[in-house]
């Protein structure tokens, strides 16, 4: 079968820094991949490529069918991939609703003519809209649903991850890219946050998912299949019980100490 991502030779250069360094990675529809590698291997700069922050040096990547290949952030958003990024990018004086709204951005006619003459198609887009953010938010937890309107900074810092995660859910993506959601939470909360998304897919049984993460547990839980970057580079692919026993992963990424 076809995988749903497919990127090859994918290369980013800056200067004369190669951070992607000719990646072949594909991901199947349904499959959640853990991507893993020391500070500086380029995931970010992979997830910043996919989504079209950056424009990749050479390479292809297709979406199915779609050539995704140095499209716009808008295109392949519509074309069905979203993220979340590391550092919050919430608006944390701005309710929950907006902030889960931008995600939908792409998928909304706002023009002028809409909001002025197409009243009633507006008025049913946003109140759609509504009840898309609270169906995602009570599935992660009521009490966000129960407080669509509060600001996005009145809540704990788990459920702030939670509605960037359904930030990016609300446009029904069939990739969504996870920019390490355990950092700056605790055990306990990033335990809570894996239950959460691991309900979530079976939910979604479609959706793929890339997974940034440092915490190995973490990976462990979730990853059908582990990638390991090292300069840009795959030194690694495959279950996360060989991940760990491999030598070249224990040498960059684990410090041997495995
Ligand atoms: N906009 C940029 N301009 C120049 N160099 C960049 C840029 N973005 C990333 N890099 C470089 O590309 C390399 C890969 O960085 P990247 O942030 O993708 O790594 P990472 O694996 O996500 O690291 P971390 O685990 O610390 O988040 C690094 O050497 C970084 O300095």
């Amino acid at each position: 079968m076809s995988p749903l991502l497919a990127c090859s030779g994918l290369t980013m250069r800056f200067g004369g820094l190669t951070a992607l360094d000719a990646l072949d990675i594909s991901v199947g529809k349904g499959e959640t991949i853990g991507l893993v590698g020391p500070n500086g291997s380029g995931k970010t700069t992979f997830f910043n490529v996919l989504t079209g922050l950056y424009k990749p040096s050479a390479g292809a990547v297709r979406l199915e069918a779609q050539d995704l290949f140095a499209r716009s952030a808008q295109e392949i958003g519509r074309a069905g991939v979203a993220r979340t990024f590391q550092r919050s990018r919430l608006m944390l004086d701005q309710t929950v609703f907006d902030n889960i709204a931008l995600g939908a951005l792409g998928r909304l006619d706002l023009s002028l003519l809409s909001a002025l003459v197409l009243r009633g198609r507006f008025r049913r887009q946003l109140s759609e809209l509504v009840e898309r953010a609270t169906a995602l938010t009570r599935r992660f937890n009521p009490q966000i649903a129960a407080n669509l309107f509060k600001p996005a900074g009145s809540f704990t810092m788990i459920d702030r991850r939670r509605i960037e995660i359904c930030r990016a859910l609300v446009g029904a993506p069939r990739l969504l890219l996870l920019d390490e959601p355990s950092a700056g939470m605790t055990h306990d909360e990033t335990r809570q946050l894996m239950d959460d998304l691991l309900a979530f897919r079976e939910e979604m049984p479609d959706l793929a998912i890339v997974l940034v993460e440092h915490e190995m547990d973490v990976i462990r839980r979730i990853s059908d299949r582990c990638i390991v970057l090292n300069f840009g580079k795959k030194i690694f692919e495959g279950p996360f019980d060989a991940l760990i026993a491999d030598r070249e992963v224990q040498t960059a990424y684990l410090g041997g100490a495995q």
